[in-house]
């Protein structure tokens, strides 16, 4: 993790056009180590479409997304490999169990299985391939594989959409400790998150 080196992600007016107008007209952004966004707004506010940016999937109309003062366009396999994302779909091999995609990616990522089995609690389905899952556990799954590795910027898409209580809570401590060791995270969402001192942006 990055703590203490002081980067930052920063958006400077930022045009993203979408469907011919522009959704995001002129955004200025900045966050800090240990910061949380909650992007809000109505169905269509551009919420999505901010976070494909700040991810680097989208191409701003004009402006520019920054880390640590350089563009990301520069280098989007490096961006690449400080977020982990998190959206409406999941990158989940449908025949692998939970524990197989999670080992899987641990190899890729580095981290401990076991520890993101723990931290949504996916142990009584860790043996469970990953296509028989419901939507909630699939988006469990999902958020588990936020603790594999250290990337500092996590971009969250409606991450507790089909959580029953129980998971919402546990994603708590798990956002939390992401915070404390200097982490970032940008969330889109209609629905309460459970973390405390989240800056809130109204799109
Ligand atoms: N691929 C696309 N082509 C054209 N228009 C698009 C595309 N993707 C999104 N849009 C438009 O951009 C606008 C913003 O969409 P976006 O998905 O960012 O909204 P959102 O705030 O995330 O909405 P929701 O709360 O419904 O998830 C919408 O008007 C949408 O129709």
């Amino acid at each position: 993790m990055q703590k203490g080196s002081g980067a930052v992600l920063r958006a400077e007016e930022l045009v993203l056009r979408r469907g011919g107008h522009d959704v995001v007209a002129g955004l200025g952004l900045e966050i800090m180590p240990g910061e949380a966004i909650m992007l809000l707004g109505r169905n269509g506010a551009g919420k999505s479409t901010l976070l494909r940016a700040l991810a680097g999937l989208l191409r701003p109309t004009s402006g520019r997304v920054c880390w640590n003062g350089a563009d990301i366009r520069e280098d989007l396999a490096e961006h690449g490999q400080r977020l982990r994302w998190v959206g409406h779909l999941d990158a989940a091999k449908p025949s692998l169990t939970v524990r197989e995609n999670l080992r899987f990616l641990a190899r890729l990522l580095g981290g401990e299985v076991q520890q993101a089995l723990d931290a949504m609690a996916l142990n009584a389905i860790a043996d469970q391939p990953a296509r028989s899952l419901s939507s909630g556990q699939r988006r469990r799954l999902a958020l588990s594989r936020l603790v594999l590795g250290q990337a500092p910027l996590w971009l969250l898409d409606e991450p507790t959409v089909g959580l029953d209580a129980a998971s919402v809570a546990r994603l708590g401590p798990v956002l939390a400790r992401h915070r404390a060791a200097g982490g970032m995270i940008v969330a889109a969402t209609h629905l309460p998150l459970p973390v405390t001192d989240m800056r809130e942006v109204t799109l």
